[in-house]
């Protein structure tokens, strides 16, 4: 006769777990389960057996076809996750797409329509951004039982943040982007120190660097206050402002990759189960990586213009008004659903202040959350894919934009693929939240330096 792997998981604490083979026909299951468990977890007093779900394994009871986890406790109740819904063949949910004047294309609402068709999908939105991506769309929250990993995609951790830089800008565009130098070198500071701060290990030459695509570092100006941000008097108009756009850089990616190397091209993983407690926890710390990214982009940013012999811009403490990662799964604590965001911000905890970047030749926004919709747009979205950017283009565009902004981009196909009309009116996006209640514009944001890439820096 066969045998199975079955996980124990400690009712009281989660992280303790312990995976033991049981014969197929053992009719003894629950002693078994418990004598092991006695044993691994040095407890005497484990006496229940719980199934996914919290249904208790009786002394008499087989162990159901398919259990691969059960959780053991001391007496008390069951406190892993619930039992999944139904598996549906049926109705798949409504797709919602929260837009009413901005563009939507057709084949990101088919995108949509095939995500919602999946099986345990529960809840499928799209916001104003909505694109299409290459297989899954962009600009989207998806609730579902489980996690499918390719729905958060690749850059996992990607996200934007604000910063305060000073109370006004001095110095012009063209003379800040001539001190922004240095930034794709690795950084000499002590990077096991910096990620410790973040509760990671690791010395990453690539920490502290923006990577390519359309991440970026953007000095900007408060061109208006539309509503005053309590939470930062400091925000006023004409403060500079670091607008910072990146991710895992290549971490991401790996851990995407190790899901889909096993044979499956849209792998699930169902709750409870030990392979989504792995994902998650890589998933975890490559969303802390990105924010530690983004706050060491900030800080070099900062030293590059302020350095110490530079009297006549002092520099403050840098501060953070806001950071969003946008590509990101999480466990909604009042249903237990899991939330995919592929290019969506989250908009709660409440009262949320989310960046809302446009392009690198528009204005950008800073918006508070009305905690009507738990997610928002994470930006313009692009209009036009990248490829179609290079058609009709003779030459590269120009390194000043239509707002008087300095773009720093040695990358031709970058400079094309990312020019402002690639994306969509970020002025209707944000229009359409608005309108729908689900956020309010409260401060805009005028670029003055987009720094991507300078020659030769070979970012991933
Ligand atoms: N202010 C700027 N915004 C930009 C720039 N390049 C792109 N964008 C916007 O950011 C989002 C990010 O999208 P993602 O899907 O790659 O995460 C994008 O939709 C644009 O609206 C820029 O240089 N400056
Ligand atoms: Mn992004």
């Amino acid at each position: 006769m066969g045998s199975r792997a079955l996980t124990l998981t400690l009712n009281a604490n989660h992280s303790k777990k312990s995976t033991i083979i049981v014969p197929l026909d053992a009719d003894d299951v629950h002693a078994r389960i418990l004598r092991e468990a006695r044993n691994k977890f040095r407890s005497k007093a484990l006496s229940r057996v719980y199934l996914l779900g919290g249904i208790e394994l009786n002394v008499e009871d087989d162990l159901p076809f398919g259990t691969t986890q059960v959780w053991v406790s001391k007496g008390e109740d069951y406190t892993g996750p619930p039992a999944p819904g139904p598996s549906r063949l049926d109705a798949a949910p409504a797709v919602r797409v929260m837009a009413r004047q901005s563009y939507i294309d057709a084949l990101a609402v088919k995108q949509l329509e095939a995500v919602a068709a999946l099986p345990d999908i529960r809840e499928v939105v799209g916001m104003p951004d909505l694109h299409p991506g290459s297989r899954f769309p962009i600009g989207c929250a998806i609730a579902a039982d489980g996690v499918y990993p390719a729905l958060v995609g690749s850059d996992i951790g990607c996200g934007i943040a604000l910063y305060f830089l000073a109370a006004r800008r001095k110095a012009t565009p063209a003379r800040l982007a001539a001190r922004l130098v240095g930034l794709d070198a690795p950084w000499t500071g002590d990077r096991r120190a910096w990620l410790a701060r973040y509760d990671l290990e690791g010395d990453d030459e690539d920490l502290g660097t923006v990577g390519a695509g359309n991440h970026f570092a953007e000095l900007c100006d408060v061109e208006a206050v539309l509503h005053p941000v309590p939470a930062h008097p400091l925000l006023n108009d004409g403060a500079l402002c670091l607008l910072v756009h990146s991710g895992s850089r290549g971490r991401g990616a790996a851990i995407l990759a190790e899901q889909t190397s096993k044979g499956a091209s849209n792998p699930y993983l169902s709750p409870g189960s030990p392979e989504l407690d792995a994902y998650l926890a890589k998933h975890d710390a490559a969303v802390r990586w990105g924010r530690a990214n983004r706050d060491l982009i900030a800080h070099r940013v900062r030293a590059c213009l302020f350095s110490d012999d530079d009297q006549e811009e002092q520099a403050p403490d840098l501060q953070k008004l806001a950071d969003v990662s946008h590509n990101a799964v999480e466990r909604r604590a009042s249903d237990n659903l899991y939330v995919h965001r592929k290019g969506a911000a989250p908009s709660l905890p409440s009262p949320a202040l989310i960046p809302c970047p446009g392009s690198r030749g528009t204005f950008s926004y800073l918006l508070a959350a009305t905690g009507t919709s738990p997610s928002l747009a994470h930006g313009a979205g692009r209009r036009h894919p990248r490829a179609n950017m290079h058609e009709g283009a003779s030459s590269v565009p120009t390194r000043t934009t239509a707002l008087g902004s300095e773009v720093v981009c040695e990358d031709r196909v970058l400079m094309l693929e990312e020019r402002p009309e690639a994306y969509k009116d970020i002025e209707t996006v944000v229009r359409d939240m608005e309108e729908l209640g689900m956020a309010r514009a409260m401060v805009k944001l005028r670029p003055v330096v987009s720094y991507k890439i300078r020659e030769g820096a070979g970012a991933k």
